[in-house]
């Protein structure tokens, strides 16, 4: 085990520094495409600006024959485009493939000072991190980056689950994880079937009710709630990714067609304290958007709330609720991602200083 004075020394000689905190740049829609299909890959440049993050995948969903063709199409895509502040990112293939060694390889020493993170995809503990995070600061060293590219893990095996907050905090450069709940319900043997989402079958039923004969009548029309499959996994990954100072996120919703579920879904997991989510077709993008920026409304209920508040001690009443330490340090969240959204979203940005106006008026009575 490394001392923890020795947490923030590089990891090869002539690499960057590690960061001592993660940058919190918006990343409410990680956009996926596959850069060894040309329409798609076509589609790159024009979408800069459109979302927080565009990500070449070179992992699941690439053909095994196209692995080589995504890998370099994703170097051209880099060279080629100027991301301005849209970050780019890469999901390299499973430490275990017989694809990522080049992958790294390639795409650290070609586009590392384009590439913001790499998402390492089924993690299992915190060694496959301390081994791309050596591999990393070598690769880094050797071409002279100025900066470490950081790293984000995919939580879809039961192991990386049971170590998900060792896997946090594994390096400096852990940046953040999202939930992979397709190989995650495999690898548990769950007996879904999708891509993310929930499952009609997995409810609770209200209790059967008496008939006129005073028999329970357990036939009869009793309410079913569906439950939420991934309450515990995206719960514990929050928890996880907040003890170490870095972020969770959602991950795929494959099915395309019901963007409602998909925005009861990404909702869900803004709540729960996820900061994105994955975006897999044009449709899902302005679903995350949408629900990973906060309600305008929100914006400046938290502005009034904070404003009452002004050192944070005691307590006032805003709209007939009491706000004290504890609320005010939530409308703080709130003001404080709707801060760092107006920085890179200028639409939103006029919003939130609509928002910001009207909670300090309020909260001075004005
Ligand atoms: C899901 C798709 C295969 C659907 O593609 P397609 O059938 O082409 O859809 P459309 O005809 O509706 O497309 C309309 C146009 O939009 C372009 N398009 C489609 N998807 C994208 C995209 N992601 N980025 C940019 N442009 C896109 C099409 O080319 C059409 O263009 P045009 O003909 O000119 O109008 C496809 O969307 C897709 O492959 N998406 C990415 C899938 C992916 O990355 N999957 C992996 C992540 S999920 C996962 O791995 C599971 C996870 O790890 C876990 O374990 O849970
Ligand atoms: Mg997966």
């Amino acid at each position: 085990m490394r001392s923890a004075k020795d947490f923030f020394t590089p990891l090869a000689v002539g690499a960057p520094a590690p960061l001592r905190e993660i940058p919190a740049r918006p990343s409410r829609a990680i956009h996926f495409f596959d850069p060894s299909n040309a329409k798609m890959a076509a589609k790159i440049p024009g979408m800069v600006g459109t979302v927080d993050v565009l990500l070449g995948n070179l992992e699941d969903a690439v053909k095994a024959e196209n692995k080589e063709k995504a890998r370099l199409g994703l170097v051209e895509i880099a060279k080629n485009t100027d991301f301005g502040p849209t970050q780019l990112w890469s999901r390299l293939n499973a430490l275990d493939s017989p694809w990522f060694l080049d992958d790294i390889t390639t795409l650290v020493t070609e586009i590392g000072d384009k590439l913001d993170v790499v998402m390492i995809p089924k993690v299992q503990g915190a060694e496959d991190i301390h081994y791309v995070d050596r591999l990393l600061a070598q690769l880094e060293a050797k071409v002279g980056l100025q900066r470490p590219v950081l790293v984000h893990a995919i939580l879809e095996t039961a192991r990386g689950m049971a170590n998900v907050e060792k896997i946090a905090g594994a390096s400096p450069r852990m940046q953040g994880i999202s939930l992979g709940p397709a190989d995650l319900a495999a690898d548990r043997r769950m007996k879904t079937t999708r891509v993310g989402g929930g499952h009609p079958g997995y409810l609770v039923r209200a209790d059967a009710t008496k008939n006129d004969a005073g028999e329970y009548d357990i036939h009869g029309d009793r309410a079913v709630f569906q439950q939420d499959l991934w309450h515990y996994t995206i719960a514990r990954q929050v928890d996880a990714c907040a003890m170490h100072g870095i972020y969770a996120y959602y991950g795929p919703y494959g099915d395309i067609t019901d963007v409602v579920g998909c925005e009861d879904q990404f909702r869900n997991a803004f709540l729960l304290g996820c900061v994105g989510t994955w975006t897999l077709h044009p449709k899902q993008i302005d679903i995350a958007r949408r629900v990973f920026s906060p309600d305008p409304a929100e914006v400046e209920h938290a502005w009034h709330v904070v404003t009452a508040m002004g050192d944070g001690t005691g307590a006032v009443m805003v709209d007939g609720k009491m706000e004290d330490d504890a609320s005010c340090k939530q409308c703080q969240v709130v003001v404080d991602l709707a801060e760092a959204l107006s920085e890179t979203d200028p639409e939103l940005g006029e919003q939130y200083a609509e928002a910001k106006k009207a909670g300090i008026a309020k909260a001075e009575g004005k």
